[in-house]
């Protein structure tokens, strides 16, 4: 009889088995309610085959195999689909609300309105519920045909051609010739970068310091005052800011000679006072004279007693270096490219003067790329092809002095120009070719940078020996007292002409000596004479002169520079003394 196997039944009723968490058997150890958790999750694994392939799985469904839903766009946009029904329920049903008078919709903005019209606007025209057929198809139909100015294409043509030729006899040839050069393509490809000082952040700019400004100082360059002159600005000032008053100032007159810096004084001081100038914080020229300038016209203010001096002018022309020189401190960024002012700047250089420091502005114009860059507009490190401004270089710049500066002998065109320099100065690009455009680009640096002696003579004056530096630019109606007005036009033609009798200083290693005496001595001797006798005289006079003239009005003026200016400005070798060194 074979022996089974009893069973062995648990009587206790207490829990044995090792899974369960109540077991007590009476051992030490019995396993805790985690491990028990732990241990049963490890049989809830999946099942897998040899190969790793899942057979059986606790969470996936067997009636379902593959759970995975299918992504939908719908799920990431904020459209919803309905269908034809629901969207014809949708247009009666808002369509009776909208025609009812009782209803409101609140929240229009929520609706789909679109989906209401959509269909209509495919809708066709239905001209025969508005007029009968008669009137638009019969044979005496009211509708008007459309006026065409042309039947045919060739005739449109012939009709724009036409009224282009009206517009051109109209207004002259000089609009359309505005802005290109010659080839008629040019203007269109202009690179923004030659809009440099046009956008419309730089005028806004440009207005606001003009309009927070009593007196307005145009820096232009010496070197082509009429190039650098605004005369947009001038204008609009004239006419709509007529309480202003403007001085223009020959700044980098150190770049020019002497009797051309003062032949554009004589040219300049007929519109607006002129004064030359020479920016540097420790040996500059033309300070004394601004200051006094500007405290006459601090003087002719009767309403109130501080004024606001705002300069204005080109990119680079040194409207910055101006105000550190007379605040003989380092206050505004300068820097020998354009574009460094970006925002306008407030300094206090008296308790009554204040000056406005502003990023150049440019007027559009018909100046070509390459006037553009000579005016040192634009930063030659962003020309993209620099070298086809240098012939305009060569052009301008007297053959003597390009021998001088580059040490070149002779060159038969601009091309030949650059490769002599690419060679001499070892501005070679891989396997010895030469690298014109970084050549062209020292020229053009050399350029901006006053380092190639370049400057545009003064217009022959024809009764130069009666010129009386004048101060028609002076607007009287401005002008509050008149016997204080009359004193202190008086003065400021005095620091004018006392000016134009002064030696003015000039880097005399750029020019000749027969440039820096005046070469225009053949054409017309008796400006020349002029000149000399006035230089001569210049330096054998002191340089306090001026100083004498003023100081009787100016030792009543109660505007001190501050203490740390006048110490700084009784070391500067400036020619006009400040009213604290005058007393
Ligand atoms: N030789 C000479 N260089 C000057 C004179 N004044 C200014 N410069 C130089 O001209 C360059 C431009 O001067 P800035 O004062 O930055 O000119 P800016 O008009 O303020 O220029 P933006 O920032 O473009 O408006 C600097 O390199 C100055 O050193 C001057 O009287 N003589």
């Amino acid at each position: 009889m074979a022996k089974t196997k009893e069973r062995k039944v648990n009587m206790s009723g207490k829990p044995k088995h090792s899974l369960d968490v109540n077991r007590t058997d009476g051992k030490s150890s019995t396993r805790s309610a985690s491990t028990v958790r732990r241990l049963k999750m490890y049989n809830v694994r999946p099942k897998r085959d040899r190969k790793g392939k899942i057979l059986q799985h606790e969470f996936q469904s067997k009636e379902l195999p593959n759970t995975r839903i299918q992504p939908d766009r719908r799920w990431f946009g904020n459209t919803r689909v309905v269908n034809q029904k629901e969207l014809e329920f949708f247009r009666e049903e808002l369509q009776s609300r909208m025609s009812s008078s009782y209803n409101v919709i609140l929240r229009e903005k929520k609706l789909p309105f679109s989906l209401l019209n959509d269909h209509q606007k495919q809708a066709r025209v239905h001209l025969l519920d508005t007029q009968p057929f008669k009137d638009a198809f019969g044979p005496k139909t009211k509708r008007k045909r459309p006026k065409l100015l042309a039947t045919d294409y060739e005739s449109l043509i012939k009709r724009a051609d036409g009224s282009q030729d009206n517009f051109e006899q109209k207004f002259g040839a000089s609009t359309s010739a505005e802005g290109t050069e010659g080839d008629g393509f040019r203007d269109l490809v202009r690179h923004t970068m030659f809009e440099k000082g046009q956008s419309k952040r730089i005028w806004g700019e440009l207005y606001k310091v003009i309009d927070s400004s009593d007196v307005v100082v145009q820096v232009l360059d010496a070197r082509d005052p009429q190039g650098t002159r605004c005369y947009h600005l001038e204008k609009h000032l004239k006419e709509h800011c007529k309480q202003k008053h403007m001085i223009l100032l020959l700044n980098k007159c150190d770049l020019v000679p002497a009797w051309a810096t003062k032949g554009w004084l004589r040219v300049l001081s007929k519109e607006y006072p002129s004064l030359a100038f020479h920016a540097s914080v420790t040996k500059s020229f033309g300070k004394g004279s601004l200051l006094s300038v500007l405290r006459q016209f601090a003087r002719l203010k009767s309403d109130k007693q501080a004024i606001s001096v705002g300069f204005i002018g080109y990119p680079n022309v040194g409207k910055s270096s101006v105000i550190n020189t007379l605040r003989t401190k380092n206050v505004c960024k300068v820097a020998p490219i354009p574009g460094e002012t970006k925002v306008w700047q407030y300094i206090t250089l008296t308790k009554r003067i204040f000056l406005i420091d502003c990023p150049g502005v440019v007027y559009q114009n018909s100046d070509t790329e390459t006037d553009i860059v000579l005016k040192g507009v634009v930063r030659v490190t962003n020309l993209e092809d620099a070298a086809e401004h240098i012939g305009e270089v060569l052009k301008r710049v007297k053959k003597q002095h390009l021998q001088r500066a580059y040490k070149i002998k002779d060159w038969e065109d601009d091309n030949d120009f650059l490769l002599q320099l690419c060679k001499s100065s070892g501005k070679l690009l891989k396997g010895g070719e030469p690298d014109l455009t970084t050549a062209a680009k020292m020229i053009l640096h050399d350029w901006q940078r006053g380092r190639i002696p370049f400057f545009v003579p003064p217009p022959k004056q024809e009764d130069e020996s009666s010129e009386e530096p004048n101060v028609y630019g002076i607007n009287e109606e401005a002008v509050a007292d008149d016997n204080q007005a009359s004193a202190a036009f008086k003065i400021i033609a005095s620091v004018m002409s006392s000016q134009q009798q002064k030696g003015v200083p000039v880097q005399k290693d750029l020019f000749s000596e027969t440039e820096l005496k005046g070469e225009t001595a053949d054409q017309n001797p008796a400006i020349n004479d002029e000149i000399d006798a006035q230089q001569s005289a210049s330096e054998s006079e002191s340089d306090d002169k001026i100083d004498d003239q003023q100081s009787a009005s100016e030792s009543e003026s109660d505007d001190e520079i501050d203490d740390q200016q006048s110490a700084s400005e009784s070391e500067s070798g400036d020619e006009c003394a400040s009213p604290t060194k005058s007393t």
